[in-house]
């Protein structure tokens, strides 16, 4: 008698049907493990190898959720960077691109991989209706009038045209700097931050802040003021307040939390979709330094039927756009020198000179060009604390690094990992080293490879690259102008929080904030 018998002939009879279910199910599972992991990918060596997972159909979803980017480090780890590689998600697959070279096949293939699903599910999340939605994206006549169409693509294609012409080196980008820096000049001053909501305590000479969260309210109100003019803070002088409650619970929406889980976000975000209702009620020509890219996206919007509530899903998005990001590279910038190498404020005050008279500052040209220091914490800035990822779902089959990849599923290009490769950045990668952006010392320009993507790539490539460097090249230069920063208390670096997925830049945990002494100088 086998062993397997022998036990089932000792059982107690009411036992024996749930033992031969367990070993059925065990057959099973082992069975399919087997054909799954082993001897499929032997069968189709043309698809990704793929991580192993234990539980069929879940696949590693719930490890995505927890942090995607410690899933992704393992599946990398287990499978290798060089050829593409997959993960299960809750039953549908995801390739992973990591290789540097890779995700520029991944930017050519634009008629099999598709990015527009997802800016209409972004929108769509956040209250953009379904109507409207499938209006954005069918194709428009090219003798349309309004903003010239000579393609024929859709209000969605063209959303990306209109952002170019505001937001690439020309004039009107001028406008949107010249806006920036007039905000921060009245507000960058000792008496102003006093009376801000954020200070922590003041006195005559100087004043303490947390400063996460004070340059994120600065950020953001002159991020508000830039693009959209006076009329909007009118209407809600605390929306900055209410953007950055949403802001730090976004990943909410990117992980489309249902309505019970997610109940502060939402409500942050009706508050901010209420006042872009009203700013939409006030005629265009009242809404005083209100950018042209506004109000040509209303024009447009409203040209194909689209409502004023649908639209003000589209400002909740731009405003989303052009903050989340950069109030916090503003933020880590002034960290890292802080915590990391405060020997390179000196260099920076040296250099910023020739762009100021006095506590004034002319030459906007300058701080982008002739300030090599601060350029490249800029660069260490955005590489160490980048969290990016580019995600395409695959209409049609389509071979990447060699390996096919099926219709339906979806890719993501993870950037952060292409940011810590020793092999291009250099020794010590995980910690602040600027000069490792020196060109001067003969190692090339890491930001001219294919592993150079804080702002994505391919035909999602930032379109707000030159603003956000601009805008807050100008915060940081004014700020260590003018102040002398001290850090209060004890307190240790920082760590970006890279377990919740953001738009481009991590924040920090919530209890990471720490506390900055202004005293002018
Ligand atoms: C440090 C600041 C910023 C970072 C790191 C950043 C990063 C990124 C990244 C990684 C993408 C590509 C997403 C993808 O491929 O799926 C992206 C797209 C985009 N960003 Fe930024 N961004 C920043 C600031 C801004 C600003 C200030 C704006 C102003 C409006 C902006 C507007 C956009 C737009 C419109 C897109 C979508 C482009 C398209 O699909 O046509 N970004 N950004």
């Amino acid at each position: 008698m086998s062993p397997l018998s022998e036990l089932l002939h000792n059982l107690p009879p009411q036992y024996v049907g749930y033992v031969c279910t367990i070993l059925l199910l065990l057959i099973f599972w082992v069975s399919w493990r087997l054909w799954r992991f082993t001897i499929f990918p032997i069968l189709h060596p043309e698809l990704p190898k793929e991580l192993p997972y234990w539980i069929p159909f879940l696949g590693h979803g719930p490890a995505f959720f927890k942090s995607s980017e410690a899933l992704v480090a393992r599946a990398s780890n287990y499978c290798g960077r060089q050829e593409p590689f997959a993960i299960t998600l809750f039953g549908s697959t995801l390739y992973i691109v990591a290789n540097p070279q890779h995700t520029v096949e991944v930017y050519k293939s634009n008629h099999s991989l598709s990015f527009d699903e997802f800016a209409e599910e972004l929108v769509r999340t956040n209250g953009y209706s379904k109507w409207a939605a499938k209006t954005s994206y069918t194709d428009l006549p090219k003798d349309k009038a309004g903003f010239p169409n000579p393609k024929g693509t859709s209000f969605g294609g063209l959303i990306r045209q209109m952002h170019i012409h505001q937001l690439y080196p020309g004039d009107r980008l001028r406008v949107i700097e010249d806006q920036f820096l007039d905000w921060y000049d009245r507000n960058l001053q000792l008496k102003s931050i006093q009376t801000g909501s954020m200070v922590h305590s003041s006195n005559g000479n100087d004043t303490t802040v947390p400063l996460m969260a004070w340059v994120s309210d600065y950020v953001t109100r002159a991020g508000e003021a830039a693009y959209f003019g006076d009329s909007l803070g009118s209407i809600d002088p605390d929306l900055a307040q209410a953007f950055l409650e949403f802001d730090d619970l976004s990943w909410q929406v990117l992980y489309r939390y249902p309505a019970f889980l997610s109940g502060r976000m939402r409500s942050a975000r009706r508050r901010m979709m209420q006042a872009f209702s009203k700013y939409l009620a006030i005629p265009q020509e009242e809404r005083t330094n209100s950018v042209w890219l506004l109000k040509a996206m209303e024009d447009e919007a409203r040209g194909i039927g689209i409502h004023d509530q649908d639209i003000a899903v589209l400002y909740f998005n731009i405003y989303w756009l052009i903050n989340t990001n950069t109030r916090k590279i503003a933020f880590w910038m002034l960290a890292f020198l802080l915590h990391c190498d405060a020997s390179l404020i000196e260099p920076i005050h040296a250099e910023i000179d020739g762009a100021f008279q006095g506590d004034t500052l002319t030459n906007l040209t300058y701080i982008y060009q002739s300030c090599p220091t601060l350029d490249r914490v800029w660069h260490e800035s955005l590489r160490l604390c980048s969290n990016a990822a580019s995600v395409r779902l695959i209409r049609s089959d389509t071979t990447i690094g060699g390996k096919r990849m099926l219709t339906g599923n979806r890719i993501m290009i993870p950037y952060r990992q292409l940011h810590f490769d020793g092999r291009v950045y250099g020794a010590d990668p995980d910690n602040f080293h600027p000069e490792r952006f020196d060109k001067a010392k003969g190692g090339g320009d890491p930001t001219k490879g294919p592993s150079w993507r804080p702002f994505g790539g391919g035909n999602t490539l930032c379109t707000g690259r030159y603003i956000a460097r601009r805008s807050t090249l100008i915060f940081v230069a004014l700020i260590l102008r003018r102040f002398d920063l001290e850090l209060v208390g004890p307190t240790g670096p920082p760590e970006p929080d890279i377990g919740r997925p953001v738009l481009g830049i991590s924040g920090i945990k919530d209890t990471e904030d720490f506390m900055v002494k202004l005293r002018p100088r």
